[in-house]
């Protein structure tokens, strides 16, 4: 049997402000906070931008928009934009994942299945397998594709002609992408972290769309513990307005979401448990670094693949950490920020053969 919760208490090994989603339960609760149009989609001003041109000529002409490529890190809104391109456009969305996508038959029956002009989101675009990427690639370019009818001596490839479609890819990892397929794209949006100001925006929509009474200094306090991330600055959301209608009067104030936060172990900025365990290893353990991630990785007992993809990205991000040749380096601001006294050197190492 297995127990969902949505509750951190009880799942002490899952992270609050993880930008992953922690469950099929709030992969739905993220629905209904899913902005629905372009002009509801808070921030990314450049990425709007440009898809509302584009978006509006291909309405006008009537064709196709351009294949679309998304990326940037968990949690900033792709797969929210995937479904506002199908809807500005006014099409359908069909929805995949490059995992999902086995074999070159999987992709072909969707592809066959497109109504003209339709959008085909394929999440995780990062993850297709060669020979199912093959089959992409004539379709991106004259919307036909070649599969292979029967088998052994008859087997013979045969082309279909497709309805012209929109691919909109989206990938935490551009850098993985093979260039052939980058090279298809003819819109490539990168997302960016949001300011604490645009996520203030978020929380104070979501709040709303909740019926939960919040003030202007309660949303920024929840923005600035987000990480930049929209998906973090809702899930910390529920949580303090849980917190607000048990230990206030609903309300969600500065102080309520201070104190909310604070007996959550979200620092004031966003920083968690596991976060200044991190980098109190790597400064009184390691004297500051540098140290190899396996030798991190045993002090705190957490994988090195989550320390890399899960802890260490923010913390890098916003000059805690720093990833050398020889290992990870805890820099001033960890220090200042943990309060402990930096050493004379400036967090440079003492013992050259150490860490790695
Ligand atoms: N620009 C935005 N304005 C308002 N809400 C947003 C915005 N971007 C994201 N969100 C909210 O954040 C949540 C997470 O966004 P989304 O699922 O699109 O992220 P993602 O980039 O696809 O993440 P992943 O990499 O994990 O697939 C959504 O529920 C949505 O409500
Ligand atoms: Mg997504």
């Amino acid at each position: 049997m297995t127990i969902e919760t949505d509750d951190f208490a009880f799942a002490p090994r899952q992270r609050l402000v993880s930008a992953a989603p922690e469950s099929s339960r709030e992969e739905a609760l993220e629905r209904a906070l899913r902005p629905k149009g372009l002009d509801e989609y808070v921030g990314q001003a450049k990425v709007r931008e440009q898809l509302e041109i584009f978006i509006g000529a291909a309405r006008k002409r009537g064709e196709a928009l351009d294949h679309v490529l998304l990326f940037g890190p968990p949690g900033l809104g792709k797969t929210t934009l995937s479904h506002i391109i199908a809807h500005e456009l006014g099409v359908n969305l069909r929805q995949t994942s490059g995992p999902v996508l086995e074999k070159p038959r999987d992709l072909a029956a969707l592809l066959t299945n497109l109504e003209p002009n339709d959008v085909l989101f394929i999440d995780e675009i990062h993850r297709l397998s060669p020979v199912v990427e093959e089959i992409l690639y004539p379709a991106l370019e004259d919307y036909q594709i070649d599969i292979m009818i029967g088998e052994g001596p008859a087997a013979r490839s045969i082309k279909l002609d497709l309805q012209p479609f929109t691919l909109v890819g989206a990938t935490t990892r551009a850098g993985m992408l093979t260039n052939p397929l980058r090279d298809r794209f003819g819109i490539v949006a990168r997302l960016e972290f949001y300011t604490p100001e645009e996520l203030s925006r978020i929380v104070t929509r979501s709040a709303g769309l909740l019926g939960a009474p919040i003030e202007p200094e309660g949303a920024l306090e929840i923005a600035r513990r987000s990480r930049g991330t929209p998906r973090i600055a809702n899930r910390l959301l529920r949580r303090v307005r849980d917190y607000a209608e048990v230990k206030g009067q609903g309300r969600i104030t500065r102080a309520i979401a201070e104190r909310a936060l604070a007996m959550l172990d979200v620092d004031p900025l966003g920083l968690d448990l596991m976060d200044r365990k991190l980098l109190e290893a790597v400064i009184h353990k390691f004297d500051g670094g540098p140290v190899g991630l396996d030798n991190i990785a045993a002090s705190i007992g957490e994988e090195p693949g989550t320390i890399e993809d899960v802890i260490e990205p923010y913390l890098i991000q916003q000059g805690y950490l720093q990833r050398t040749p020889r290992g990870r380096c805890a820099t001033l601001a960890a220090y200042r920020h943990l309060g402990v006294a930096p050493p004379a050197q400036g967090g440079a190492t003492l013992f050259d053969d150490e860490g790695a």
